[in-house]
């Protein structure tokens, strides 16, 4: 397979549904107050098994368990803060592969010095709005809260920068999301703007990819893979709502729904 060639990642991303269905991986979260109901009812829905597993001593415990972790800067308390550091790092000694979402990262002193040093500890992959890749990489101020307010396209340089530093996938989410390894750099068109509308859409995908990281050693498809399958569901399930609150219920049932035969139709990735 060559993850530059579209075809090939198309093809992989919907076996790695399959696979993912098969071995429902594991994921871990330490995510925030906002987010955490709505990612894991996302992860049963795709087929993995969420856990929360958020404070100091547990976290780091179960990451050496865990398929996949994610550490999201959302509502950053002190125990989850005490506990991200010494989960990454027991994420990394023991290779499971680990997703960074630093939301808000800019303006907010406290999250942007953590998600500095977390940006360290070498995450498989970062992924975040442009807002928040922009300022991570020093590019930026940030956007207006958890929002963001650049575009994917202008977050390109800061996304290649980070990747080349850190070592790590960058995935940029947007209406096209942008997602690099620091060499290639593939864009995925699907998707709703319905998405925004839902909170905690971009922090659930980030479990999402933590997820389909556990099942494929090539960081840049799993990120490929992961937004491709979300953002088909997202599509499937604008047809059959009238609202964002039709959607988000919508959208978990498309993702428990999508097979592999829809992603090889109607993936749009370049
Ligand atoms: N205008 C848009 N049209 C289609 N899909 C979008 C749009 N904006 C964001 N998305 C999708 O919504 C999901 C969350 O992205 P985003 O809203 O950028 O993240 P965040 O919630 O972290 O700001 C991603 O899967 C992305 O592809
Ligand atoms: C609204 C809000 N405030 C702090 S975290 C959060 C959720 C953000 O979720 P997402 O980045 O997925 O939109
Ligand atoms: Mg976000």
């Amino acid at each position: 397979m060559r993850s530059d060639d579209p075809a090939d990642v198309t093809d992989r991303s919907a076996e790695l549904l399959e696979v993912l269905r098969e071995r429902s991986p594991l994921v871990q979260n330490i995510t925030n107050a906002v987010a955490t109901n709505f990612t894991a009812n996302v992860l049963l829905a795709i087929g993995a098994s969420p856990a929360m597993v958020d404070i100091p001593t547990e976290a780091e415990e179960f990451a050496r368990i865990a398929s996949g972790v994610l550490i999201n800067l959302g509502t950053p308390h002190e125990e989850a803060r005490a506990a991200m550091p010494a989960t990454a790092q027991a994420a990394r000694a023991s290779d499971t592969p680990w997703v960074l979402d630093p939301v808000a990262v800019g303006a907010l002193p406290v999250r942007t010095t953590l998600a500095r040093e977390l940006v360290a500890l070498r995450p498989t992959i970062v992924r975040g709005n442009a807002s928040e890749i922009l300022s991570l990489a020093g590019f930026g101020e940030g956007g207006r809260g958890v929002e963001s307010t650049d575009s994917p396209e202008g977050a390109l340089d800061a996304a290649l920068s980070l990747a080349r530093e850190h070592g790590a996938v960058v995935a940029v989410s947007g209406p096209t999301d942008v997602i690099t390894d620091g060499r290639q750099v593939m864009r995925v068109s699907n998707g709703h703007p319905l998405l925004t509308k839902v909170t905690g859409a971009g922090c659930a995908l980030g479990a999402v990819m933590a997820a389909f990281a556990s099942l494929e050693s090539d960081a840049l498809v799993a990120a490929i893979a992961a937004t491709s399958v979300y953002t088909i569901a997202a599509e499937l399930a604008a047809e059959k709502s009238s609202g964002p609150g039709s959607f988000a219920a919508a959208f978990v049932d498309e993702l428990a729904r999508i097979d592999a035969d829809t992603v090889r139709a109607r993936m749009a990735v370049a």
